[in-house]
C-alpha cells in the first residue's frame, strides 16, 4: 500500500485567545480521499481548529501544513486550493443563488463562460436548479446550507473543510445535506468536517477524533472507537424514581460499565438480554428497556462523561 503525502499534518497545534488556549496541542494527519471528522462538544476547540487549517486564524504555536504548504507563508496559495462552508451562512443576500457561485468562482479567476457551467453543474449536485434566479433570502435554511456547500466547490477544491454542516437543520434537510456529502465522498473528494451528530459521524467518517477542552482525547476510526472504548451492546433503563442514581447501586456488577444520566441509565455490557435476566433477579422493574447496540455517543460519553446532546 502506498502512503500518499497528508493533505493535512499538524504537530503540536495551538491556539490561544489572550490566556485563554482554545486548541491545546493537537496532532492530527489528514489523508487524500478520506472524510475525516472533529467531535466534540461546544467549546472543545473544533471551530478554532477548523480556522486555522482554513487559513482564516494563524496558530499560536506547532506546526502546520495544508497540502504540503505553511498557512503563514502560503495561505493564498492554500486558500485557493480548498473549499470552505463555514459554521454560519455567509452567502450574498443581494445576489441570486446563481450569482452567489459565478461571483465566488470570479474572486478564483474562472473565466466566465466556465464559472456559468460550474455554477450549472453544483446547482444540479445540490438541487437547487429550479431556484437558480431566486434571491437568497427566501431559501430555507437546508437549501441555504447546499448553496454553502456548493459554493465551496466553484473552485474543485482538494479539500473541503465543513464547520457543522447540518446544525440547525431540520431532520429532511439535514439528511439531504448529508445525502450529498455522502456522494461527495464517493467522488473521492478530500472531507474534513466538525459535526455533533454522533450517528452521521458514525456513517460518514473514515477516521475521526474527539476533541474535548482543546484536546483530542481519542482517534481512529469509528469501529476502533467503538470497539476500544464501549461495549457491544448497551441497555438504557428507565425508573420511575425521583432520581436514577436511587437504583444506580442497584445495578452494580450488571455488565463493563454503569452509567447514571438524570433521565436513564446505560449498562455497557456485551450481551443485552442476559444482562436484562439479570436486571429481573434482582427485582428490578424498570418502567421503560432499549437494547441497542453501542455508537460513538457511547465513546464520547465514556471519555467525556458528558453526553452530546444539542
Ligand atoms: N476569537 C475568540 N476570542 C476568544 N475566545 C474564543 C475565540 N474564538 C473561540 N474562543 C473560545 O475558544 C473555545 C473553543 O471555541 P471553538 O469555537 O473552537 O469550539 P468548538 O468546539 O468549535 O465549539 P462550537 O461547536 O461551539 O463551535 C471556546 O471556549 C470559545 O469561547
Amino acid at each position: 500500500m502506498t502512503t500518499a503525502q497528508p493533505l493535512i499534518q499538524a504537530r503540536g497545534l495551538v491556539k490561544r485567545f489572550g490566556d485563554f488556549t482554545a486548541v491545546d496541542g493537537i496532532d492530527v494527519e489528514v489523508r487524500p480521499g478520506e472524510a475525516f471528522g472533529f467531535l466534540g462538544p461546544n467549546g472543545a476547540g473544533k471551530s478554532s481548529t477548523m480556522r486555522m487549517i482554513g487559513c482564516v486564524s494563524p496558530p499560536t504555536a506547532g506546526e502546520l501544513r495544508i497540502l504540503g504548504m505553511d498557512p503563514r507563508r502560503d495561505g493564498p496559495a492554500i486558500r485557493a486550493r480548498l473549499g470552505v462552508c463555514p459554521q454560519l451562512d455567509n452567502l450574498d443576500p443581494e445576489l441570486t443563488v446563481r450569482e452567489n457561485l459565478t461571483t465566488y468562482a470570479r474572486y478564483f479567476g474562472i473565466p466566465r463562460r466556465v464559472a456559468a457551467q460550474r455554477a450549472a453543474e453544483l446547482l444540479d449536485f445540490v438541487q437547487l436548479t429550479e431556484r437558480a434566479g431566486s434571491k437568497v433570502e427566501p431559501l430555507s435554511g437546508g437549501m441555504k446550507r447546499r448553496l454553502t456547500i456548493a459554493r465551496a466547490l466553484v473552485n474543485s477544491p482538494d479539500l473541503v473543510l465543513l464547520d457543522e454542516p447540518t446544525t440547525g437543520l431540520d431532520p429532511q434537510a439535514r439528511h439531504l445535506v448529508w445525502e450529498r456529502l455522502f456522494r461527495l465522498k464517493r467522488q473521492g473528494v478530500t472531507l474534513v468536517l466538525t459535526t455533533h451528530y454522533m450517528d452521521e459521524a458514525e456513517q460518514l467518517c473514515d477516521r475521526l477524533v474527539v476533541m474535548d477542552g482543546g484536546r483530542i482525547v481519542a482517534e481512529g476510526s469509528p469501529r476502533e472507537l467503538i470497539d476500544r472504548y464501549s461495549t457491544r451492546e448497551v441497555v438504557e433503563l428507565r425508573f420511575v424514581v425521583d432520581s436514577q442514581q436511587d437504583v444506580a447501586g442497584k445495578l452494580d456488577g450488571i455488565g463493563e460499565r454503569v452509567e447514571v444520566l438524570p433521565d436513564r441509565i446505560l449498562l455497557y455490557v456485551a450481551d443485552g438480554d442476559a444482562a436484562m435476566a439479570q436486571v429481573h433477579g434482582r427485582a428490578l422493574a424498570p418502567a421503560s428497556v432499549l437494547v441497542r447496540r453501542s455508537g460513538l455517543e457511547d465513546v464520547f460519553l465514556h471519555l467525556t462523561g458528558r453526553t452530546l446532546v444539542d
